[in-house]
């Protein structure tokens, strides 16, 4: 079959195409040297890094700000133009094609062992060629794994499209030998905090800008800002968000094109440090020498992976009628300005789409519907449950619009089993019952203490979780509503939709909304629970069917480790003594609290253990006003309402009317 580039590649029924079919049959290094000649955006001003970096420095909005630190500081002004060559220095990529050829000759080989495949939707690649024609283009992936970044760059040169320069957290740029590597296939490197530092700001924006202007190539970033340990999409980072869209905002480009790519694996290389991280235990330090002791991974396989590169949206589009660009022509386009209300609404609105359209771009694995049912089940499940749990969510997903990749001409017993031998690590088929397996601590198979086997037990349990939150997008409005019916004062359908809109405030961290869309996802709510036979609808009411019970339970079932986890919190908050908390030991006092209680038999949801929950409740607070934050001493503190908590977690509970919460703000 012909693809893009006229390489003979594999298809499957959904469109997507296996890139690692052709490198298994013909030689790597010749992938690796082919000719490459991409075409570029048609009003590129310049193809060289060195006149990126000369433009950054020379820039009206650079020497002005230099201008204003150096009156501010009384340092000369030419002693902060060095501070701001030296940033740029640290930061520029310095894009050589050679470096890409050495990349794409080693990927090869490492893919073809991680991965069974890895499949592209070529209908998207080939919007994506006639995007970066016509206007600056933005690639914007998922991030769950470091292979995102070394995957959508390698899929780019395989198709004969430029490669895209990429926003790299620093600590990348660290790494010896690599970190030069990185920055030569187009990585430029950010501090991860830049807090108040106006002159890095500065030199930031203006090389993002001036890259975005020029339409110098692809760029690509991460705006959920790290790799997902829960595998559930991350609320979006909104720094480089305004400085991509500013040159837009000011009229210097026409358009520019957001390009949502969702990257779905099967299983996720980092999934068991991804998840100790969530337990408190430390990130290792990107390191070379890390890398080469992490080769044993090569041993292992890692399924498929899917790569779906969605339609590319127009921030013109997006913008017409929310963002009065106007009012920048009255002031020089070089000067900084504060963005004003709207366009503040505005960037935050694009970036929540954005991500929005990443989830429905995602491919569920048969594991992800298998995890979703497992996890409801902590003390294991007979195989023959599993399998009939398992085919009537796969309906149901179906039904609610998800993207699976379950081939029809494989059987579902030979489908599911591949999957459970895949995730080896974490789950088991013995004599017939599937169990969560632990896996063995630095002393062995067996704890040292009651807490070490909790956090191991909690360990196996939130990697089945992020297989489970891969799918959770595709329910969560439906799972909403569910939990709103059961906990709303009548089935009126005004006051399931106040509960609802008050589960939307409360979980607003931790499921993807686009802001003020709370009616429009209520309807959807409603229709897919109507679609499924779950509920019958009329106008004012919405009334649960005889068979839809076990979907309603199923659906409130899956939200109920977060609602314990924030009920959890909050019975913290309430609890303790202090009134007043640092953020840095909001999250070790948490978890020993959650640790006693499972201890005490109190509590038997292990999912209370992930640190990326808690921390969402204690954002949940802040939104609602029910904690404030304060810098005190270079510490962040938080200062509880501990009424306000209590009504909340009686609202959650449904015996405080949601109104009262929503209309008061707390
Ligand atoms: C063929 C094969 C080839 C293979 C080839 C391989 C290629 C190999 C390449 C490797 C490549 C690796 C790629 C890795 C992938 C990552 O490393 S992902 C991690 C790095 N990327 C990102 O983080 C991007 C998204 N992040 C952001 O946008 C963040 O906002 C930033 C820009 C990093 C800043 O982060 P932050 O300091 O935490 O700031 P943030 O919370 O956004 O805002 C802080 C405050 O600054 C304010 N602020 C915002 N903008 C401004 C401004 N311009 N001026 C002043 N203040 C501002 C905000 O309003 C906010 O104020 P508050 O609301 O708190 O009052
Ligand atoms: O730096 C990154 C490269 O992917 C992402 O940050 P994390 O390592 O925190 O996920």
């Amino acid at each position: 079959m012909e693809s893009l580039c006229g390489l003979t590649l594999g298809a499957d029924p959904e469109g997507f195409w296996d890139i690692l079919e052709e490198r298994r049959r013909s030689s790597d290094l010749s992938h690796a040297l082919r000719t490459f000649n991409p075409q570029h955006y048609c009003r590129i001003t310049t193809s060289s890094s060195s006149t990126i970096n000369r433009t950054v420095l020379k820039s009206q909005y650079l020497r002005y700000i230099t201008q204003e630190i150096a009156e501010e500081t009384g340092e000369p002004v030419e002693l902060v133009r060095e501070e701001a060559a030296g940033i740029l220095e640290e930061m520029a990529q310095n894009l050589q094609l050679g470096f890409i050829r050495l990349l794409a000759f080693s990927l090869s080989k490492t893919f073809k062992r991680l991965f069974s495949s890895i499949r592209v939707n070529e209908e998207g690649l080939s919007r994506l060629q006639a995007a970066i024609k016509d206007h600056p283009v933005i690639l914007m992936p998922t991030h769950r794994s470091y292979v995102d970044f070394l995957v959508v760059s390698y899929i780019l040169f395989t198709y004969d499209l430029p490669i895209p320069v990429i926003a790299a957290g620093i600590p990348l740029m660290g790494m010896k030998l690599i970190g030069e590597i990185f920055r030569r296939s187009g990585a430029f490197f950010i501090r991860r905090t830049i807090g108040s530092d106006k002159l890095y700001w500065a030199v930031l924006s203006e090389y993002v800008k001036t890259l975005v202007r020029t339409g110098f190539a692809p760029l690509e970033f991460y705006v959920e800002g790290l790799r997902s340990r829960t595998l559930k999409s991350l609320s979006p980072k909104l720094g480089m968000m305004y400085m991509i869209l500013e040159p837009f905002i000011k009229g210097e480009v026409f358009d520019i094109s957001l390009v949502p790519i969702s990257i779905s694996y099967d299983r996720v290389l980092e999934e068991s440090l991804l998840t100790h991280e969530l337990l408190g235990v430390p990130k290792p330090k990107e390191t070379t020498m890390g890398l080469l002791k992490a080769r044993k991974v090569l041993e292992e396989n890692f399924g498929n992976m899917h790569v779906y590169f969605g339609v590319p949206v127009s921030v013109r589009d997006l913008a017409n009628g929310k963002v009065n660009r106007s009012q920048y022509n009255l002031v020089p386009r070089d000067l900084p300005l504060k963005p004003s209300e709207d366009v503040r609404v505005f960037v935050g609105d694009v970036a929540q789409r954005v991500v929005r359209l990443q989830e429905q771009g995602m491919v569920l694995s048969p594991w992800s519907l298998m995890a979703l049912v497992l996890i409801q089940y902590p003390e294991g499940l007979d195989w023959d449950l599993l399998t009939q749990k398992t085919l009537w969510l796969k309906g149901l997903a179906l039904c609610y619009g998800a993207r699976l990749d379950w081939p029809e001409q494989v059987s579902n017993l030979e489908m599911m089993s591949s999957h459970l031998a895949l995730h080896h690590t974490v789950a088991r088929c013995e004599k017939g019952r599937v169990l969560l397996v632990e896996e063995d601590g630095l002393h062995g198979a067996e704890p040292v203490s009651e807490e070490e086997g909790v956090l191991r037990r909690a360990a196996v349990v939130l990697i089945c979780a992020s297989y489970r939150n891969q799918a959770l997008h595709v329910f969560v409005r439906p799972a909403m509503a569910a939990v709103a019916m059961t906990t709303a004062s009548s089935v009126r359908k005004l006051d399931v939709f106040s509960q609802f809109r008050f589960l939307l405030d409360v979980f607003a961290n931790e499921f993807i909304f686009i802001r003020n869309n709370a009616e429009q996802d209520f309807d959807q709510a409603c229709a897919l629970l109507q679609r499924s036979g779950a509920v019958c609808a009329d106008e004012h009411s919405l009334n649960v069917t005889e068979e839809g019970q076990t979907t309603l339970h199923f659906l409130q079932t899956m939200l109920e480790p977060f609602i314990q986890t924030y009920k959890m919190v909050f019975r913290f908050l309430c609890e303790s003594n202090a009134q007043v908390f640092t953020e840095r030991n909001f999250t070790p006092a948490v978890r020993s609290f959650a640790v006693k209680l499972i201890l005490s038999g109190e509590l038997q949801c292990y999912e209370c253990l992930s640190s990326d929950t808690q921390k969402n409740a204690i954002s949940a607070l802040l939104n609602i006003g029910a904690v404030t934050k304060s810098r005190v001493s270079e510490q962040t503190e938080f200062s509880v309402n501990k009424a306000a908590v209590m009504r909340i977690a009686d609202t959650l509970d449904g015996h405080t009317p949601s109104l009262m919460i929503s209309h008061s703000r707390l």
